[in-house]
């Protein structure tokens, strides 16, 4: 195994050791932080996830999302293009079902999809990341080929967001030529 899947594992693990008290208190915070983020507050379109893997958990955010009226989004893998994502309006009466990963989506998608180019907002989770931008994931490259328009065409909008648990932080991460910039991540402690 090389160096990224072994910390890739590693992280994955201590994440998954997290109590489930924990992980609401995590969620809880994590809400406190985005609400405070700026341009937050003007984002109609917002593009979320449902936790898996430990991953920080977001829905606190859905459900703030929902009272406020904004649209929330979930990834959803594209049937044909390899390795990318769509985005699928999210409501309390979607359908959902699991993907191979068994991570839920919405099922019957084909009616709800927006644009990645149309979204305000993306929160997208991280297995690891260093304070100077460099960041991993679950290694399919999803987020990096979606959002590979944002380097090319050097795009304003959608603003990425990374989410992780304060305890995901590492020392040093290489920045792939690949990766996708992030505008700052946020953990259940502060924004990086
Ligand atoms: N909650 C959540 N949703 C998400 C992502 C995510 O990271 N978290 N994704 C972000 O990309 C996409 C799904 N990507 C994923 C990539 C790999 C694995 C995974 O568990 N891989 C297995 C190996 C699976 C196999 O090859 O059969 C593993 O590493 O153990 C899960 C999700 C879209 N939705
Ligand atoms: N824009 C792209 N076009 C083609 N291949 C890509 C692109 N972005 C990433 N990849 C490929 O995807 C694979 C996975 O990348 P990486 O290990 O950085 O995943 P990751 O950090 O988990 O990404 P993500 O968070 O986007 O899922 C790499 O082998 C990389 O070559």
């Amino acid at each position: 195994m090389d160096a990224r899947s072994t910390l890739r594992q590693s992280m994955r693990q201590k994440r998954r050791a997290l109590s489930l008290q924990q992980q609401a208190t995590a969620a809880h915070k994590l809400l406190t932080v985005i609400k405070k983020l700026p341009g937050i507050h003007k984002s109609k379109h917002l593009a979320i996830y449902l936790p898996n893997d430990g991953e920080l958990d977001p829905t606190p955010i859905v459900q703030w999302c929902w009272k406020m009226k904004k649209n929330v989004y979930l990834p959803v893998l594209h049937p044909l293009s390899h390795n990318r994502l769509w985005f699928v309006r999210y409501t309390r009466r979607t359908p959902m079902t699991r993907n191979i990963y068994g991570i839920l989506e919405p099922k019957s998608p084909y009616r709800f999809i927006r644009p990645a180019k149309m979204l305000d907002v993306v929160l997208l989770p991280l297995v690891a990341f260093d304070e100077q931008g460099g960041r991993l994931g679950m290694g399919g490259g999803y987020y990096d080929r979606t959002f590979s328009f944002i380097r090319q065409y050097n795009a304003q909008r959608p603003r990425l967001i990374g989410l992780a648990h304060d305890l995901q932080k590492v020392k040093e991460l290489p920045i792939e030529s690949w990766d996708v910039p992030l505008s700052c991540i946020i953990t259940d402690a502060r924004c990086y």
